[in-house]
């Protein structure tokens, strides 16, 4: 071993010192408020799953497709339909525009989620819970219990379904943080019922909306999407001093039908694309949207539900809030059987949430073994 690198071992033993392995349960914020500078052995990735960060003079153009949602409202619905599909086949991932969720909304769920994560830890720790199903769940890395190396991440998840009975468990403080996230729930569940009525077109499950409206067959599917489940997660990455050794969350798919994610201004998340890993610049007020794992089943895998990762920065912490959308608890996910037939046959067993959660609970994260465990052979 060189002398750097002994040097550089040796710190990382001092400061580990100080800290039990207890500590790393109670998050990354708590870290940092410690006061550590270089970051302990828990979080650092093997060399291979480390990051690369783009040279400065060396950004890619990756500019992720752009969906114009009131474009698609308007008499150019078929046009954006057509890009939208396109998105979700090549990217599993675009960005929204002109959504019509009111500014104000986002910046009060943005801020309201920072003063969460600036409480003090005996605050936010009365959240913490062991259980997956909890109404709310304040925690760190990816799935802490399972985990061997950490993820550089806190989060709070809010259980958003039904409202009523969740809210009187949210967080009561900071105290604004449940009217932020109750106009935020319901803003982005009107969104993303929009938006799944226009994959349902997009896919070619239903000639017009009108149709999708007034067809009872496949399409009292859209009711149960109105009633599926809606989980609100925010994400805090803190500042890190090492940004290179570890990941705010490791490459993963979203399990459900599709993600509505706020990015703030600090960018970091990453998608994999044509074998390499690109940056999703933030656009302001806008929405990445995601595929999940459900709609990747239930198009029989034409549209694509894509590893994506969190990258870290020295000086700036970054707040994302994902609304994470799912058919009901006890659904069955499967392929359309319209979109089976002799030349594409069906590509995926059912699943239901339930054995996704038990999955998750019993394995230690890795990509898209869940959706792997899945596909028919
Ligand atoms: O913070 C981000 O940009 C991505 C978060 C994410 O992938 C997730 O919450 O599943
Ligand atoms: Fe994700």
């Amino acid at each position: 071993m060189s002398p750097a690198i002994v040097l550089e071992v040796q710190t990382h033993y001092k400061e580990e010192e100080l800290l039990e392995s207890h500590e790393f349960h109670k998050g990354v914020q708590h870290l940092c408020e410690r006061g550590i500078t270089k970051v302990p052995r828990k979080y650092i990735l093997p060399a291979l799953d480390r990051p690369i960060f783009p040279k400065k003079d060396g950004a890619t153009n990756f500019k992720l497709p752009i969906i114009d949602f009131a474009q698609l409202q308007g008499p150019d619905r078929i046009h954006a339909l057509k890009s939208l599909s396109k998105a979700c086949e090549e990217y599993g991932f675009f960005q929204l525009i002109n959504h019509g969720i009111a500014c104000q909304s986002i910046l009060d769920m943005i801020e309201a989620g920072r003063k969460f994560f600036e409480l003090s830890f005996e605050e936010r720790s009365k959240y913490m819970s062991k259980d997956m199903r909890a109404p709310v769940r304040y925690g760190t890395s990816f799935n802490q219990n399972k985990d061997r190396v950490f993820c550089w991440r806190d989060f709070l998840k809010l259980d958003c379904h039904p409202l009523s009975d969740v809210l009187p468990y949210w967080p009561s403080s900071p105290t604004e943080l449940r009217q932020a996230a109750v106009n935020y729930s319901k803003e982005t569940k009107f969104l993303y019922i929009m938006v799944v009525r226009a994959i349902l077109e997009s896919l070619g499950l239903a000639e017009t909306t009108k149709d999708i409206d007034e067809n009872d067959g496949d399409h009292h599917i859209i009711k149960e999407f109105q009633d599926g489940s809606q989980l609100l997660v925010v994400n805090c990455y803190p500042s890190c001093p090492e940004p290179d050794l570890t990941l705010g969350i490791p490459p993963h798919s979203d399990y459900g039908f599709l993600t509505l994610l706020l990015q703030d201004e600090v960018k970091g998340l990453q998608i994999q694309h044509e074998g390499r890993w690109v940056t999703v610049e933030p656009i302001p007020n806008s929405f990445v949207i995601n595929v999940g794992d459900h709609l990747e089943i239930f198009s029989n895998g034409r549209y694509r539900s894509v590893l994506h990762r969190v990258l870290v920065n020295p000086s700036k912490s970054r707040i994302s809030i994902a609304s994470l959308h799912s058919l009901p608890f006890g659904s069955m996910v499967r392929p359309s059987p319209k979109l089976i037939d002799d030349a594409n046959p069906r590509r995926y067993k059912d699943t239901d949430f339930a054995s996704f959660i038990e999955y998750i609970a019993s394995h230690e994260h890795r990509s898209k073994n869940f959706l792997d465990s899945r596909r028919l052979t």
